[in-house]
């Protein structure tokens, strides 16, 4: 049995302005999933979803890496078990999550030789064949782990302070908050070109703020990113209630993360805050997960193979 696992991940800054090549800052967090594998007569895929063998309906990411690989390395059939701690589908990266660290599994089963660099880019690949368009930033990122500047992908100092997002549990489709911004971007791209600008500036005055350790100034930009948000039209009430009270409880910044829409929030939070700031975001609806940044990325936690 060999044991992978891969972090989760939120955005500082910079989410839909990324897909227009301005700056993002973007975290892994340690949230994981874990993705068990051992050899067996044939394929098995058992997770929260269900217990499938290739299936695209339930496992669509999982048995588009069974399929690659197998092509690439032919095996006869494989028992895989994922347990996770990341919501699913609320813009954290679990889909990205799981790609990489069932890569890491097979890497390690089969012997591939994959470097980091190898299974971030296998990953995106897999992304892109399920979803469509899709950023490299969730696989890059839950497979190297820390601080990364994106398009740059260069480390950054991680935030001493503690991450807690706050989940609205309201289902968002990237797909569709991208497209409407997009959309908006074509009707009116003497106004919305100049904010997404805007957002990359932010990101890019972040990373020096990083660098100094100001988390003050830190997350009153944040704060100035979830302004641009709400313009490009990709907030919703249930977010907002998250963010507001979050920053009346304390947080030093509360912005989305990720598409918007719903999904969740996250809070730059120092520490005899977390308690009013989680209780907040209960209090307002939300699921509050109290976490931080990892510099531990996509890994092998077990192997006895
Ligand atoms: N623990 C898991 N086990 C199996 N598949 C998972 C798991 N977590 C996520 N997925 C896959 O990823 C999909 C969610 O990906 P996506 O819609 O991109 O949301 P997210 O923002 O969480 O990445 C799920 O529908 C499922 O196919
Ligand atoms: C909106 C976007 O910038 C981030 C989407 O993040 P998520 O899929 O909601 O975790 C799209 C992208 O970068 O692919
Ligand atoms: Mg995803």
């Amino acid at each position: 049995m060999i044991t992978c696992s891969a972090p989760a991940k939120v955005y500082l800054f910079g989410e839909h302005a990324v897909v227009y090549n301005e700056s993002a800052i973007c975290c892994a967090v340690n949230i994981r999933t874990r993705v068990n594998i051992e050899y067996s007569e044939n394929i098995v895929i058992n997770s929260s979803l269900g217990t499938t063998g290739i299936d695209y309906e339930i496992h669509p990411y999982v048995s588009a890496v069974v399929e690659k690989i197998r092509k690439k390395s032919p095996y006869r059939g494989v028992s895989i078990s994922i347990e996770s701690d990341i919501p699913v589908g609320s813009g954290l990266g679990s889909s990205a999550a799981v790609v990489v660290a069932t890569i890491c599994a097979f890497n390690n089963l089969l012997k591939l030789g994959m470097d980091k660099e190898s299974i971030a880019s296998f990953g995106h690949s897999i992304e892109k064949e399920i979803q469509g368009a899709a950023s490299a930033t969730d696989t890059y990122v839950s497979t190297m782990g820390g601080t990364v500047a994106i398009p740059a992908r260069q480390h950054l100092k991680n935030p001493l302070c503690n991450l807690i997002i706050g989940n609205t549990n309201v289902f968002s489709s990237t797909g569709q908050l991208v497209a409407k911004v997009a959309s908006l971007k074509s009707i009116y791209p003497e106004v919305i070109t100049p904010i997404l600008s805007t957002i990359g500036k932010a990101s890019l005055r972040g990373e020096s703020l990083l660098e100094n350790e100001d988390y003050r100034s830190l997350g009153e930009l944040m704060n100035v990113n979830q302004g641009l948000l709400e313009a490009i039209g990709v907030g919703c009430d249930e977010l907002s209630r998250l963010i507001h009270s979050s920053r009346t409880a304390g947080a030093l910044g509360a912005k989305i993360t990720g598409a918007g829409g719903g999904g969740c929030m996250v809070a730059l939070a120092e520490n005899e805050n977390i308690d009013a700031i989680s209780r907040e975001i209960k209090n307002a609806g939300g699921i509050p997960i109290v976490t931080g940044v990892t510099d531990s990325g996509v890994r092998v936690d077990f192997d006895n193979e």
